[in-house]
């Protein structure tokens, strides 16, 4: 039955896999940074801030472990200093070092932050196709831009670039869930959907091995930093050509009027005849619901896109559901794997880079899994509630455990010893912590915002739900040092505490949204009866039928005018 449903439903995963493509420029461009040659929290963990953690919090020899870990990165990303002029008389400028650094990472952010919200007004009037293209050429300025930087304005072309890369990364993140939302099946849609979450996971791990890579092969050259960001240009090019080979947005085009289009798109999509009975069906669903849209409040002015009946609501789910995700913690590992693993005892170069590779290896693979696989039978609700749990309770052993079992101080020379026992649970800990992350508050905030809003006011939705991921990640990461070097074990019982205080309580209170299609959120979200909706749809599909019948009639006509049959869909 599965099978046979995804071999059906070909098309549209072929637009999710296109789509998509950008989005793992989203978790490879979050995480690469040249400037320190880091991913997976490398980006802040250089001298200086190390040298800022207070001693007493990071014990010396892990202080000490701490830049060894770095070192790996050290030897390509000191040709990129001294490039850049971070390197003065042989002594790095620490404090235009720390700023490179941070701003490499947050002027993306900037820019994501940006795109997403301007990518509404864009994908309402162009269509969700053609805005993609729009930003992933955007995109590709800016990727170009980074790599060709150098000389002496390099700096500002790197900045430049990535406010471009990241104005790209901002629209496509917001605009390719709501694309791929509207063309999948409902029975299918949280799986179509969450292959973002996939992809994303999957632009991490290409970053950090990219990283590695060069970190271990390329030294003093520019392409230390030509690399990483010429590779971008890769997942930006598939995307931007495979784009041209899709159809527009079934729902799209039927708010701008283009029903016949809209028909088209979606026998083309479920791989039907348009008049088919299930093309029928789900077609006049979706007109029925922007027709009640319509007639709701005429004309669609911002006020009205907010604060329409039932969609305030939606609004605040959106906003509230990305802010939530960053608050599982789950980008401050991320952003600081390493200083997280050797601040448990996984103390140097190779345990420390090892344990944070295995970690992303682990949400890829539980990523993929609870997406291909389970997403669709236990609904939306459940899973993120036993995620929530899951890590809290995680956060909240793993805290003990490092209350109780600090790690032992070692001598400070020789090999790095084998992690202690203490420290090996505490890293399974944070596997099983990415696990429960995976299957729930990692890819259901991307299926949920962009199936909850109506189809004219779903662009405004996932502008507001990508800025605010945009907004609360780009807090995450400023904040995380502070409170690994203020809290130390005690973050893990704030993450703990939040997981289960506030993000579990959430998942209680959202409605469900599995199996119901996006024109039925109207019903569940409260805009209009379950009865009202009905009525409309027998209405619509009659009128379809009819139109069909007319239609099938004028062909007889000319058949038997012409002696031949024009087969066009
Ligand atoms: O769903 C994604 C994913 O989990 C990324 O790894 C994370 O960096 C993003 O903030 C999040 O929205």
């Amino acid at each position: 039955m599965l099978t046979s449903n995804r071999f059906k439903n070909s098309r549209v995963y072929w637009h999710a896999f296109i789509a998509f493509w950008g989005i793992v420029l989203f978790g490879y461009d979050t995480f690469v940074d040249p400037a320190l040659n880091n991913c997976f929290g490398f980006a802040y963990l250089d001298e200086s801030t190390v040298g800022s953690l207070e001693v007493s919090t990071l014990r010396s020899r892990e202080l000490d472990l701490a830049v060894d870990v770095l070192h790996s990165g050290v030897v390509a990303n000191q040709y990129f200093r001294e490039y850049f002029g971070l390197i003065v008389d042989g002594e790095i400028d620490q404090k235009r070092l720390d700023a490179v650094s941070s701003n490499v990472v947050s002027v993306l952010q900037a820019g994501a932050f940006f795109g997403a919200l301007g990518s509404a007004p864009i994908s309402a009037k162009l269509g969700r196709k053609w805005t993609l293209v729009v930003f992933a050429v955007v995109f590709i300025v800016g990727a170009i831009l980074t790599t060709i930087a150098g000389g002496s304005n390099g700096l500002a072309e790197i900045y430049s670039g990535r406010v471009i890369s990241g104005i790209g990364i901002g629209g496509i993140s917001a605009v390719a869930p709501a694309y791929i939302s509207e063309c999948a099946p409902k029975n299918e849609r949280g799986r179509i959907t969450g292959l973002f979450q996939i992809m994303v996971t999957t632009g991490v791990m290409i970053s950090y091995f990219i990283n590695f890579g060069i970190g271990i092969h390329i030294h003093n050259d520019p392409k230390v930093w030509k690399i990483p960001f010429g590779v971008q240009l890769i997942p930006a090019g598939i995307m931007c050509f495979g784009l041209f080979t899709l159809k527009e947005s079934p729902r799209w085009l039927a708010s701008v009027d283009r029903n016949q289009d809209a028909i088209r798109s979606l026998a083309y999509l479920r791989k039907q005849p348009v008049d088919s009975p299930e093309v029928i069906h789900e077609m006049a669903e979706i007109e029925a619901a922007i027709e009640e849209e319509r007639a709701a409040r005429k004309g669609l002015g911002l006020k009205e896109a907010f604060f329409g009946k039932g969609n305030f609501v939606r609004f605040v789910v959106a906003f509230v559901i990305f802010l939530f995700q960053q608050l599982t913690g789950q980008n401050s590992i991320n952003y600081y794997a390493p200083q997280i693993f050797t601040s448990i005892g996984y103390t140097g170069t190779k345990n420390s880079l090892l344990a944070s590779g295995i970690y992303g290896v682990v949400k890829v693979i539980t990523t993929s899994l609870f997406v291909l696989f389970f997403v669709d039978l236990i609904g939306r609700k459940r899973p993120l509630f036993a995620s929530a749990m899951g890590m809290g309770i995680v956060f909240f052993i793993t805290g003990a455990i490092l209350k109780t079992h600090p790690p032992q101080d070692l001598p400070l020379d020789g090999p790095a010893p084998s992690p202690p026992p203490a420290s090996q649970a505490m890293a399974a800990m944070l596997y099983i912590y990415v696990f429960f992350y995976s299957l729930g508050w990692g890819p259901l905030p991307w299926i949920y915002s962009s199936e909850i809003f109506p189809t004219r006011t779903r662009h405004y939705g996932l502008a507001v739900a990508s800025a605010s991921q945009w907004l609360w990640n780009f807090v995450i990461s400023k904040v995380t040092p502070q409170m690994l070097s203020e809290l130390h074990y005690k973050i893990f019982f704030v993450y703990g505490t939040l997981n289960i205080g506030a993000l579990a309580v959430f998942a209680l209170i959202i409605p469900e949204t599995t199996g119901r299609s996006l024109e039925d959120m109207d019903v569940i979200f409260g805009s209009v009866t379950a009865e009202q909706r009905q009525n409309e749809i027998i209405r619509l599909e009659k009128a379809l039928d009819a139109h069909h019948e007319d239609e099938g009639k004028a062909k007889e006509v000319t058949v038997r005018e012409s002696g031949s049959v024009d087969e066009k869909v």
